[in-house]
């Protein structure tokens, strides 16, 4: 009789990652006797999954002892496949916060995961083909490698050639194999030293043939290459290459190695280093306050309320000074166009080469280069954009986030997290305080300081003692009636020419919210929508197409009416282009750089645009939403808001708020040196209450105004809000979905609960899909988390047949 040995397997949870099968539940696996030390929670694997030889990535997020002997051990389980990291890329805290946030919004474990790593490390599935028998067609035979092998996912294939090998896999000639790929690449670079000592160059020399110069010019090299020194710069001697150092190796003469090297994205700027300003006594006291906080290791979150101008970016310095002082790490949110390149010149001015910045805008070797560096704690300052508040800093003293009221800090794709939660919870889990600044806070953040939830600190005034500049409202109504369809009034135009004169620059802000270039035929009114989704097309003169935002759908710019045949069909509303065209014929003299999402498409151009605009190469400074923020220069005396009420009319309890915060972020451009500034605001609706507050800046009358309307309304922040959406390419599935869902959310959640809907999602149909939605209002609902688990596991079940069931916490937005 053979008895069983009891012997102790180690077995990893493993969360992996396959889109159609989407889980939180960790699957285990065997950890092979070769790896049982080094698999550690936190690594990525790659792990056999279903039927076939399928390989996929996963993460392993916990490793476990078991018994071969228990009963709950499955002899069955399958091994690990490879592991692709020697050390943990997500410590023990991010792992934590993963389960966290997908809890919290609802998204699966893989994908808060996902987030959390740089692009370099997001791990792609291959699809490799492999034969088994001689392929009888050469020129297929020929796509395969010595092993047989074709990389399926890389290779870019004709249809037919796709055909022919989908009938060879038919006939079992060949099969096809899955293989986890890494894209993390580590940039090196080759240094050289000599292996010899200067005696021994000396008698090498005589041993090589007198003939030999390129041996010979080697020799007297490695002379000075005791020292190991970068080849490159020993191969600036033109007479030398590569080739001869690698010949120098292989006599033993020389060696060379691969040394680690970062891609600084920040290497040709010259940031000139800055000293802490002395204080004005706000800023002192707001100093303190944070300090303290960082002192005692207090989690406290401080609402930073501070005008335009006020001097917080100061106030963040400071503070961040203290957490280092403190031998502790700090990190900070700013909005995503706010980066480049102001914030950053500025914290990296104070604090050079401890700070890694994270953005965007970086490649994905930059960004994975800077993340390493917070890794191996060569970075202490952390500056990036909403993923930044995942960055791997350890020792955290201090958190903060710029523009808190920016909802660019809310994801809108799954995981649907916002930013301001993925930090507090960090700064509960590291004792640090959160310091959250805005001259606009969001309602949200204000209501809570209200109740002393979180503490307010105020800066009410502006640094060089200048009042904010005074606003004047021009009434288009008016403006209409004389001159038709120009985007500019007379005043304004004045104002510029003004400006031209004394040599000052001026800033104007085409809101682009809820506006876009659009054809409309005069006669019918027909506007020309997109075949797939339901919404206008947007004119792009570059192209000089009509485009869907959504899909992508492209078509030429109708010359005819579709609907009426008149020829009377023609642009309505304005882009960035049109006004920059028409601003141009008003003022030919002035020199206009125009902002915009075209203009700005290329890396680096952003950071171009404005710092010409710095050093006074344009006189007007023209451009959507992204130039209300950030900016600090001296010269702007004049800020024009062309239209300032596109957004006011869209369907979405926020738009006000959104409107006033536009306003006074941009109004607080102008004047912030010595010389006073000017605000011009053009609007349909000069009466509307956010225009009227944002003339006289006054965000604490908002507030007020603001907070009773959402009393009134039952909104944010009296109540939470939650958005179910379905979609399917059958109308009647989604719909029927949604009131099935009603029904069940009515049975079971408490009846102080607002269930709207279910109705058409204000863009029904996008990609052609078609969207319902719920939107449900809540104060206190306990079962709240249990049931939309449940409609989210359900949904899954059902998802294989094309219907996708989406749940949005505190959605930031209702189109
Ligand atoms: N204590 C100080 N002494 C002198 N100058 C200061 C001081 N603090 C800040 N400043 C300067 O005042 C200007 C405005 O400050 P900053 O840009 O930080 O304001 P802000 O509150 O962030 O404004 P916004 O919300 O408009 O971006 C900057 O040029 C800054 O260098
Ligand atoms: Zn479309
Ligand atoms: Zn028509």
């Amino acid at each position: 009789m053979i008895r069983k040995e009891r012997v102790m397997a180690k077995i990893a949870q493993v969360i992996v990652d396959v889109p159609t099968m989407q889980t939180n539940r960790p699957y285990s696996y065997l950890i092979p006797d070769s790896l049982t030390d080094a698999v550690q929670p936190g690594m990525r694997v790659a792990v056999p999954f279903g039927q076939g030889h399928r390989e996929v990535g996963g993460m392993v997020v916990g490793v476990s002892d078991a018994d071969t002997l228990d009963e709950t051990f499955s002899g069955k389980l399958k091994p690990l496949g490879a592991l692709l990291d020697l050390a943990p890329v997500l410590n023990e805290e991010l792992l934590s916060l993963s389960d966290w946030m997908a809890q919290h919004t609802f998204a699966f474990r893989i994908s808060t995961i996902q987030t959390m790593l740089p692009a370099a490390l997001k791990t792609k599935s291959h699809k490799f083909l492999v034969a088994d028998a001689p392929i009888d067609d050469p020129q297929l035979a020929s796509l395969f490698d010595d092993q047989q092998r074709l990389d399926f996912t890389a290779a870019s294939l004709t249809d037919e050639q796709t055909d022919a090998l989908a009938k060879l896999q038919q006939r079992q000639i060949i099969h096809a194999e899955y293989q986890v790929a890494d894209r993390a690449h580590v940039k090196t670079v080759t240094w050289v030293k000599s292996a010899l000592s200067p005696t021994e160059i000396e008698t090498a020399r005589k041993d090589v043939r007198p003939n030999a110069i390129k041996q010979l010019r080697v020799l007297t090299r490695l002379m000075d290459l005791q020292e190991a020194r970068p080849l490159q710069d020993v191969l600036t001697d033109e007479r030398l290459t590569r080739a001869d150092f690698t010949a120098a190796t292989k006599k033993g003469w020389a060696e060379l190695s691969e040394r680690e090297v970062y891609r600084d994205p920040y290497a040709n700027h010259r940031i000139a280093k800055t000293a802490p300003l002395d204080l004005q006594p706000d800023q002192r006291s707001a100093v303190n306050a944070i300090t303290e906080a960082i002192d005692a290791h207090d989690p406290k979150t401080f609402l930073l309320q501070g005008v335009t101008g006020s001097g917080k970016t100061e106030v963040y310095l400071q503070s961040i000074a203290a957490a280092l002082a403190q031998h502790k790490t700090a990190l900070m949110l700013v909005p995503e166009i706010a980066l480049t390149p102001q914030m950053v010149n500025r914290v990296k001015g104070r604090f050079g080469h401890q700070v890694a910045v994270l953005h965007s805008g970086l490649s994905a070797g930059e960004k994975y280069d800077e993340w390493r560096r917070i890794e191996r704690h060569e970075a202490a300052v952390v500056v990036g954009a909403r993923s930044a508040a995942f960055a791997p800093l350890t020792n955290i003293g201090l958190i903060v986030m710029d523009e808190e009221h920016e909802t660019s800090y809310k994801q809108e794709d799954n995981p649907r997290y916002h930013a301001r939660d993925v930090l507090l919870w960090r700064a509960q889990r590291h004792h640090a305080p959160v310091v959250l600044g805005s001259a606009t806070p969001s309602l949200e953040s204000r209501a809570r300081a209200e109740r002393h939830v979180y503490t307010r600190l105020a800066l009410p005034h502006r640094i060089n003692q200048q009042p904010l500049p005074p606003v004047k409202i021009i009434d288009m109504r008016e403006q209409l009636k004389a001159h038709t369809e120009s985007n500019f009034s007379t005043p304004l135009i004045e104002a510029l020419k003004v400006r031209l004169e004394r040599h000052e620059q001026s800033v104007l802000m085409l809101n682009r919210r809820g506006f876009s270039s659009f054809v409309m035929c005069r006669d019918c009114g027909f506007v020309l929508k997109c075949p797939n989704c339901d919404i206008s097309l947007v004119l792009h003169m570059d192209s000089h197409t009509m485009k869907c935002h959504y899909c992508g759908h492209e078509e030429p710019i109708p010359r005819i009416c579709p609907n009426c045949h008149s020829k009377r069909i023609s642009y309505y509303g304005s882009g960035t282009e049109k006004v920059a065209a028409e601003l141009n014929s008003l003022l030919p003299d002035a020199r206009i750089i125009r902002m915009d999402v075209d203009t700005t498409r290329r890396k680096g151009m952003h950071e171009k645009l404005l710092n010409s605009f710095g050093q006074h190469k344009a006189d007007i400074l023209l451009g959507t939403q992204m130039i209300a923020k950030g900016l600090d220069y001296p010269d702007v005396t004049l800020v024009g808001v062309l239209n300032a009420d596109t957004a006011l009319g869209l369907p979405d309890f926020r738009s006000s708020e959104r409107t006033f915060q536009l306003l006074t972020q941009v109004s607080g451009r102008a004047g912030r040196a010595d010389k006073p500034g000017e605000v011009l605001i053009q609007t349909f609706n000069p009466d509307h209450y956010a225009i009227q507050l944002a003339k006289t800046q006054d965000y604490e009358r908002f507030f007020r105004v603001e907070m009773g309307i959402r009393h009134m309304g039952n909104y944010p922040p009296y109540f939470f809000t939650a958005l179910i959406t379905a979609s399917d390419k059958d109308e009647g599935v989604a719909a029927k979905k949604m009131f099935e869902l009603s029904d069940q959310l009515k049975q079971t959640l408490s009846p102080d609960t607002i269930i709207l809907g279910p109705t058409p999602r204000p863009i029904a149909r996008i990609k052609n899909r078609y969207y319902y939605q719920i939107v449900l209002k809540y104060k206190r609902e306990p079962k709240l988390q249990s049931v939309l688990d449940g409609i989210l596991d359900d949904a899954q079940r059902e998802q294989r047949n094309g219907l996708q069931v989406a749940i949005d916490m505190e959605p930031q937005n209702f189109i």
